[in-house]
């Protein structure tokens, strides 16, 4: 591979931002009030930005109620129900028996409302009427499954009708994992304070959270070197620092040889889907190994691609070999022949330290016959081929997807794609990537042959394996995005993406 275009401008550093778990916001914490002293004064300044957060964008409301758990986030309610108090609204606070406030700045906080002539209802099953409520339930402290009651509570919230803003996090979901253990709110925007959580863009996260605000609550910067990230998140503004303009003088053979294997009987549009791609994310050369059958309704829809029919395995040993890069897996099938191309591809693979992509049933087999994989290759698995990968189950994959794509990559030594909302991609040892873009309308039979191409492309112009797999699931998902933008999210197509993807491919250069 003599690629040097789709590269970071030398000496750029890693593109996005950082995301964290509880544990690194207590350690935040910690260096804060060792540098500012009291609790109450984080506590007030942490109400006050909700209260400000509301009224920016909730400026009618008038009737706010407020739900409040025991701890330092009820204290947080209490705080936004005094300001909305002073400001003239009308401000309830409900909360459940057990959960008067339990911590020493909450009770402060709550004292201060009641003197402020505040209101404090106990949860009965209903909560009063509301132009918007305010769920300061639980935040990070958040430790088991809401019981019965708190459920009830959880539920009245989301059933209101009524906008929902939720302090730090939406109560019942982990912001460090992305899942719920039970009832957890849905909010219609989140603020959460200090540091962005990993857990509100990955998962169920983003469907709990809402659109998301931030506040660091005025904590001094160095504050922020005491906590570990768990993540680093990268959006559309990001694609420029890859995707570099090319040298005036490139050719073909300067953008990489992409080898795409599949299509067994019935499934040669997936192998058809990642050459598309391979084709518009920049591979200078595409060549398809597929069953003879898929040949012709292949070059009627892309031309530019050279085939190779395997319906003798021995005859596409010689593409092995001229290859960059190789796709392995769309519409491979678990048949005789897929079998036969999955053992001769990794064989010759590893033989020649040729980077691979594996995908869809290149990934089942894997996870039927382990072995060792070359050295750089990347797997995309969605969450039911990552538990078949793990030996778990959907279920825990999904409970925990920071964990799962962090396991992946330790047990397979390879840079893994975890798809599905909040995209998360890992090397072993490495930090994870959260892809922050994409949209359900993706959710559609195909789009993972897409972004097999995209990487493999994306590889074979110079990327290295980590690179390339998070650059790659970024611009598949800009791609969604911005496919979805003409005609909405459903009915969004695979080759909608791959006719967008070159116009996300060539962003304008950061100035
Ligand atoms: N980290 C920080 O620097 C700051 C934190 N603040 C707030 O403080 C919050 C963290 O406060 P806490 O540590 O007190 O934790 P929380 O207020 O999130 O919740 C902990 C309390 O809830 C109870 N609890 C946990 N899960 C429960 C469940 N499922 N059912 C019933 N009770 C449950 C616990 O026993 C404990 O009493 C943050 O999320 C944030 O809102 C802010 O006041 C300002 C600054
Ligand atoms: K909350």
């Amino acid at each position: 591979m003599s690629a040097s275009c789709a590269t970071p401008a030398p000496g750029a550093s890693l593109p996005g931002s950082l995301l964290y778990d509880a544990a690194a916001l207590r350690a935040i914490e910690a260096a804060a009030l060792a540098h500012a002293g009291e609790a109450t004064a984080l506590m007030q300044r942490a109400g006050q930005a909700g209260w400000r957060t509301l009224l920016s964008h909730w400026p009618q409301a008038r009737r706010i109620v407020v739900v409040c758990g025991p701890g330092n986030n009820g204290g947080d309610g209490y705080v936004l129900a005094t300001q909305a108090l002073a400001s003239g609204c009308d401000a309830v606070v409900v909360r459940l028996e057990p959960h008067a406030p339990r911590t020493e700045p909450s009770r402060a906080m709550c004292a201060a409302f009641e003197a402020a002539s505040g209101r404090i209802e106990a949860f009965g099953g209903a909560l009063p009427p509301a132009d918007i409520l305010v769920d300061a339930l639980f935040g990070i402290g958040l430790s088991r499954a809401p019981d019965h009651a708190t459920a009830a509570l959880i539920d009245a919230i989301n059933a209101a009708g009524v906008p929902v803003l939720a302090l730090d996090t939406p109560s019942g979901l982990s912001g460090d994992r992305g899942s719920a253990d039970g009832a957890a709110v849905r909010a219609t925007r989140t603020l959460q304070f200090l540091a962005p959580q990993l857990g509100l863009q990955t998962g169920d996260g983003p469907d709990h959270a809402g659109a998301l605000s931030l506040d660091v609550l005025g904590v001094d910067a160095h504050c922020f070197e005491a906590a570990q990230a768990q993540a680093r998140r990268i959006d559309a503004q990001d694609l420029a620092h890859w995707l570099q303009p090319r040298p005036r003088n490139a050719h073909k053979g300067s953008h990489g040889r992409v080898l795409c294997i599949g299509g067994d009987h019935g499934t040669g549009g997936a192998v058809m889907l990642a050459a598309g791609a391979a084709l518009r994310a920049g591979a200078g050369l595409v060549e398809v190994a597929t069953q003879g059958v898929h040949i012709a309704p292949l070059l009627a829809r892309w031309p530019e691609a050279m085939v190779r029919r395997t319906d003798n395995v021995s005859a596409f040993a010689g593409a092995l070999d001229a290859a960059d890069v190789i796709a392995l897996g769309p519409g491979l099938g678990q048949g005789s022949w897929g079998h036969a191309l999955f053992d001769e591809t990794l064989d010759a693979a590893s033989a020649a330290d040729t980077p691979l992509v594996l995908d869809a049933d290149a990934l089942n087999l894997l996870a039927a016959r382990p072995r060792g994989l070359p050295a750089g290759a990347v797997l995309t698995p969605h969450p039911g081929e990552a538990a078949r990968l793990l030996e778990t189950d959907t279920a825990t994959v999904q409970h925990d997807r920071p964990d799962a794509v962090r396991a992946l990559a330790a047990r397979w030594n390879a840079v893994v794609v975890l798809k599905g909302a909040g995209t998360l991609v890992c090397a072993p040892g490495g930090l994870p990537w959260l892809i922050a873009a994409g949209n359900p309308g993706m959710a559609t039979g195909g789009m993972g042959d897409v972004l097999t191409g995209v990487i493999a492309a994306l590889r074979a112009q110079g990327l290295d394996a980590e690179h390339a797999a998070a650059c790659g699931a970024l611009l598949h998902a800009v791609a969604g995005d911005r496919a979805a933008r003409t005609a909405g999210e459903r009915g969004l197509l695979p080759g909608d993406l791959i006719d967008v993807l070159r116009a996300c491919a060539n962003p304008e250069p950061h100035p």
